[in-house]
């Protein structure tokens, strides 16, 4: 349904939602130039930052006392693919349905928020209100390949991070089922392990010991027994002590691979035991577990003779912002949160953001999306936000980022 008379903010972030920043081809240029054009119509200072080989679109509003540590609104612009066929709608046409449900890949991951601080930035630029503390906007790309990419993992190396300044960071949440809202204070490290396996071959008909297959398996058995026991504690402990997924360690086998081929048409020589065997694992450790204990617990699953593995992601430290009362930030965000009557729930992020980046250099950062009564659908097929839900979204930040921002 396109409702003539629909709120403006709603059909700029309709607008945004269609440009496809979508891997494995996100189109940056275009969501550039999309960012640049609002600024440009908005009048808040940006810039291009294109030093890290992608372009991250930077915007500031600088505050009364420049020197002081700064406040920064980080979202990432490219989204996940989306699978046409699985989708009721087209997931790039913003689909709006009569309930003012909007369809699309990135209504809640993230391109919500991205459109709620550039509104925020415009109503504070606009109203003329001069906050304490400079304000920067960051949206960046790559967030969803992790490692591989060129967004926040390298910006937080350069100069010109160095030179914002940042005292705190907001970036992405969770959408949330309930009337409450969740934020995040730190998140589960995410390490993709791949082993490889090498061993006797020859003839498929002989009983051939030492194999690359055998071996991995045991491997793959020790690591699926471990992944039984932590979702054993989970489960429980939704009954007895309340623990979230964020909580435990998850662990899953995601890439399976033998067997030799013949052509190219998916057929393989049954009769020939390979010499080589592969499996990768996706594995979220919590920030409670010391992570060089839990290298060397993968060092003795890969102990045997002709088991070895790489890291195809792997982050050394996983800290956490400390939501305590010396933390004026959570102080701060907490107040505004109970004035607006948002009523939060705190967790760890069983995903990874952008924020594990800024948490390691120290700075404390909050993972919060203002989405409630709203099904977790990031990643999701049929991903949608409700309109209503997106605009409280934008009257929540305003009632907690200058309050952030002109924090003493
Ligand atoms: C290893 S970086 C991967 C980052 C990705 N972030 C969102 O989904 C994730 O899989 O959590
Ligand atoms: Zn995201
Ligand atoms: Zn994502």
């Amino acid at each position: 349904m396109n409702n003539i008379q629909e709120n403006e903010n709603v059909t700029v972030f309709r607008e945004f939602l269609k440009i496809r920043t979508d891997h494995p081809t996100p189109d940056y240029e275009c969501s550039t130039k999309f960012l640049v054009e609002k600024a440009k119509e908005y009048n808040i200072p940006y810039e291009v930052y294109r030093e890290t080989g992608t372009p991250i679109v930077l915007m500031k509003i600088e505050g009364l006392e420049p020197n002081l540590k700064t406040v920064l609104l980080n979202s990432h612009v490219d989204v996940v693919p989306a699978v046409h066929d699985s989708w009721k709608v087209d997931p790039f046409s913003a689909w709006k349905d009569e309930n003012g449900d909007i369809y699309a890949r990135g209504t809640q991951d993230m391109k919500c928020v991205c459109m709620q601080f550039l509104e925020v930035a415009r109503r504070i630029v606009k109203s003329g209100q001069k906050l304490k503390r400079t304000l920067h906007l960051s949206f960046v790309p790559d967030e969803e390949i992790g490692g591989i990419g060129k967004g926040m993992e390298k910006f937080v190396y350069t100069e010109k991070f160095r030179e914002m300044n940042i005292g705190l960071c907001l970036d992405e949440g969770l959408a949330s089922p309930t009337n409450d809202f969740t934020v995040f204070y730190g998140e589960r490290a995410p390490w993709w392990v791949h082993i490889t396996a090498v061993g006797n071959a020859g003839h498929g008909s002989r009983f051939i010991e030492g194999t690359a297959i055998e071996k991995l398996m045991r491997t793959i058995n020790k690591m699926l027994a471990f992944r039984q026991e932590q979702f054993e504690s989970l489960h429980h402990g939704q009954h007895e002590c309340g623990k979230k997924l964020g909580d435990v360690t998850s662990l899953n086998l995601t890439v399976l691979k033998a067997g030799i081929p013949v052509d190219n048409s998916n057929n393989f020589s049954y009769n020939v035991i390979p010499t080589q065997a592969e499996a990768g694992f996706d594995i979220r450790i919590p920030p409670t577990v010391n992570l060089d204990e839990f290298l060397n617990q993968i060092k003795e699953w890969t102990a045997e003779e002709g088991l070895s593995f790489k890291f195809a992601s792997y982050i050394p430290k996983n800290e956490m912002t400390k939501l305590d009362s010396d933390n004026k930030w959570w102080e701060n965000f907490k107040e505004s949160c109970k004035k607006l009557d948002v009523n939060l729930v705190t967790e760890i992020f069983p995903a990874a953001t952008d924020s594990r980046f800024i948490r390691n250099l120290g700075i404390p950062a909050f993972g919060f999306s203002p989405i409630n009564n709203t099904p977790i659908l990031l990643h999701d097929h049929n991903e949608f936000l409700n309109e209503k839900v997106y605009l409280k979204g934008i009257e929540i930040f305003m009632g907690i980022i200058p309050n952030l921002a002109n924090m003493e």
